[in-house]
């Protein structure tokens, strides 16, 4: 589904994504991990056409190659992302925020009311159909991420990318979460690239993960190889788990 071949992003001087390769199959949760600094964010920005990708580097989703295409058009074919920060339009309610990600989705044009509709259905899947009336801005921080959820759900995405969708949540929360990323898996077909720093939410959960350091990648397999890779520990989740 999403091919990327020798991936490098620099600032500068400063090798943030360096020489990345990697897959993503239909119907995989893939989890991205490693310490801050280490290029996940600029992977996620390259990928989705935020920052240009050095020379070299293949894009691929669904076969065809999408390096330099707009944010939107990507969009638009079913390779979708929510931010690190909760970006929920505070000033529009529940509904209408699940209904303008129908407006940036596969459909390039749905009418209000087809929009609306398709917000109403993400609400109702994500839990959050008795919310609609609700100020996005009155919602408490775990109910703004499952609307980030929602919103993206509305624009009909193939593959989801997550930042860091559990920071700042109780573990309760956290298991609601996932559980819900598990269920759009498995009842939506939708693909998930999940980045995230609570080990706890993306091991329980992720098929493969993907470890970046530096920019580099350094490790690659199922959580349980992950979690024993002596490298990573040493990089990353000695501090972490
Ligand atoms: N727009 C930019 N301009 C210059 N440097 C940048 C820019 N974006 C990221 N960087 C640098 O690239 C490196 C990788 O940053 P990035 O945000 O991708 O890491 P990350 O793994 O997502 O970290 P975190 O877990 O803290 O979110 C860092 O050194 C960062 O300072």
């Amino acid at each position: 589904m999403l091919s990327v071949t020798d991936l490098r992003k620099e600032f500068g001087g400063l090798v943030a994504v360096d020489d990345v390769s990697f897959d993503i199959g239909d119907g995989e949760i893939v989890g991205l991990i490693g310490p801050n600094g280490a290029g996940k964010t600029t992977l996620f920005n390259t990928i989705t056409s935020v920052h240009e990708p050095e020379p070299g580097a293949r894009i691929e989703f669904d076969g065809t190659d999408v390096v330099g295409l707009d944010t939107h058009l990507i969009a638009r074919r079913g390779l979708v992302r929510t931010f690190q920060i909760v970006r929920v339009f505070d000033e529009m309610t529940v509904l209408e925020n699940a209904a303008a990600g129908a407006m940036f989705g596969s459909d390039a044009s749905p009418s209000t009311e087809e929009a609306r509709e398709r917000g109403r259905e993400a609400l109702e899947f994500i839990g959050l159909d008795d919310k609609a009336d609700t100020l996005a801005s009155n919602l408490p921080i775990a109910q703004k991420k499952q609307l980030e959820l929602a919103r993206a759900l509305a624009s009909e995405p193939r593959l989801l990318l997550l930042d860091e969708i559990a920071s700042g949540l109780t573990p309760g929360e956290i298991a609601g979460l996932t559980d819900t990323i598990r269920r759009l898996r498995d009842e939506r077909g939708v693909s998930v690239f999940w980045i995230e720093h609570i080990m706890d939410a993306i091991m329980g959960v992720a098929d493969r993960i993907i470890v970046l350091n530096s920019g580099k990648k350094i490790a690659e397999g199922t959580p349980e190889q992950i979690r024993a890779n002596e490298t990573v520990i040493e990089a990353y989740l000695g501090d972490e788990a």
